[in-house]
């Protein structure tokens, strides 16, 4: 029996629909067409997924952001409907298209920033699986999203898992966040076991399969220091209010404390179709055939203190936070190119955090940015981070 759906179909633009949130998005979409439409995908450099999923899928706009690459997707797209655009600045303003009703936002970094504001500032709710966007400049796209009346409906695991306990608690102060980690593939290792790891060790997440940045953001920590900012911002917190604890099966995707010292929790297999899929549907909760979880194949849950000496990036986030201003900004920009270091062999695993470090000490601070600020501080950190990394000693491992 075919059931028509009393929800009208959302327009979506998935800005990063070639990465791993963005395709995970599109089987959302295509598990449910009645209540979804695929209106708007962009890509950084991968034409060839970017056109085979314009054929499958027939938005009314593919955006590829490499402007080298306009006239292949131009091209392999000429037969369709669908309008072909190049470059950053078309993202930046196709998230302003009156029929879009939800922008998600997976592209990695800090790109995420500028589409995302435009979005907001256009009444665009945003499904916002970009971290990074909240982490360099959450007080301004809180108040942005305040102003606009946005929803900002979070994706990542964690936050979704918080958003979903919050359901329903809108009368109730909460107490504290706890966040979970699954603390990496290099859990309960030594620096010294740090000192010599490679991209390939540090690209095996035990749980998840992410793209090549959080993967390694996931390794180091950084992710959950990225996470606890993304949280403050997203929930209204204090820095007091955020814990961490390391779960390595990651069952329980976070948790909620309220003032009675009741706690929530939301738990689920790893697999980010369901914190999508929530952030599409919300407030509904779409029926669907995934995996579901079986305590007798989990029969331990484990839960232990994050190794904050040893991980130094989780503390370094924590640190921003306090600092607050454009140091958020700063720590996010360093950690972005000290990765893309790491990726390429090179800055050791270590070397990440004493790039992050002294880009927290010589950049200038700011107590409140403005965009101009950020994208400026963006800049500066950059290049200071890439200089520290040309006068670095370290030579590639063995990868
Ligand atoms: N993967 C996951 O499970 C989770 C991811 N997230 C967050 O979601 C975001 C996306 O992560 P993920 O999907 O893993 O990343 P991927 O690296 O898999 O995908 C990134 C996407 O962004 C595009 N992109 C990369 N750089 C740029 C740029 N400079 N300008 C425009 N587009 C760009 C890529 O295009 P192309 O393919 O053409 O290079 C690709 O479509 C990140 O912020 C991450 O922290 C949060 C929770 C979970
Ligand atoms: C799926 C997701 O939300 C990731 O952010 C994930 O949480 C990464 O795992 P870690 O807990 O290892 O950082
Ligand atoms: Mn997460």
């Amino acid at each position: 029996m075919h059931i028509v759906s009393n929800f009208p179909v959302k327009h979506i633009a998935i800005l990063g629909s070639t990465g791993s949130i963005g395709t995970q998005t599109l089987e959302v979409i295509a598990e449910n067409p009645e209540r979804f439409k695929a209106h708007v995908l962009t890509a950084h450099r991968n034409a060839d997924l970017l056109i085979e999923q314009a054929l499958k899928f027939a938005p009314a706009y593919a955006v590829i952001c490499d402007e080298s690459l306009y006239g292949q997707v131009k091209e392999a797209l000429s037969h369709t409907k669908t309008q072909v655009l190049a470059g950053y600045d078309e993202v930046k303003s196709i998230v302003t298209l009156p029929e879009l009703d939800i922008v998600l936002t997976a592209m990695v970094g800090f790109a995420g920033l500028e589409p995302t504001i435009n979005a907001v500032k256009a009444g665009k709710d945003i499904a916002l699986a970009n971290k990074e966007t909240l982490v360099v400049a959450g007080e301004l796209i809180t108040s942005l999203a305040k102003q606009h009346n946005v929803k900002l409906l979070p994706v990542d695991s964690e936050h979704s898992a918080i958003f979903q306990c919050l359901a329903g608690e809108e009368q109730n102060p909460i107490e504290k966040i706890i966040l979970t980690a699954s603390g990496g593939p290099f859990r309960g290792k030594d620096s010294s076991f740090l000192e010599t790891v490679t991209r390939h060790q540090a690209l095996k997440h035990p749980n998840w399969v992410m793209g090549a940045k959080i993967t390694i953001d996931s390794a180091s920590l950084m992710n959950k220091g990225l996470e606890v900012i993304e949280a403050k911002w997203l929930f209204d917190l204090q820095l007091e209010q955020i814990e961490v604890i390391v779960h390595p099966q990651s069952i329980v995707h976070s948790l909620v404390q309220f003032q009675d010292g009741s706690m929530k929790a939301q738990m689920g297999l790893p697999d980010m179709k369901l914190p999508i899929q929530y952030a599409l549907g919300y407030p509904e909760r779409i029926k669907n055939n995934y995996k579901r979880f079986d305590f007798t194949a989990y029969p331990t849950l484990t839960f232990e203190k994050a190794d904050t000496g040893t991980f130094r990036n989780l503390a370094l986030a924590f640190e921003a936070l306090k600092t607050a201003g454009n140091m958020p900004c700063i720590v996010n920009a360093a950690n972005e190119v000290a990765v893309a270091g790491f990726l390429t062999d090179s800055v050791s695993f270590l070397g990440m955090s004493h790039v992050i470090e002294q880009c927290m000490q010589q950049i200038p601070t700011i107590k409140q940015p403005s965009l101009a600020d950020y994208l400026n501080t963006d800049k500066e950190t950059r290049i200071l981070a890439q200089n520290l990394i040309a006068q670095m000693p370290f030579k590639a491992l063995s990868v």
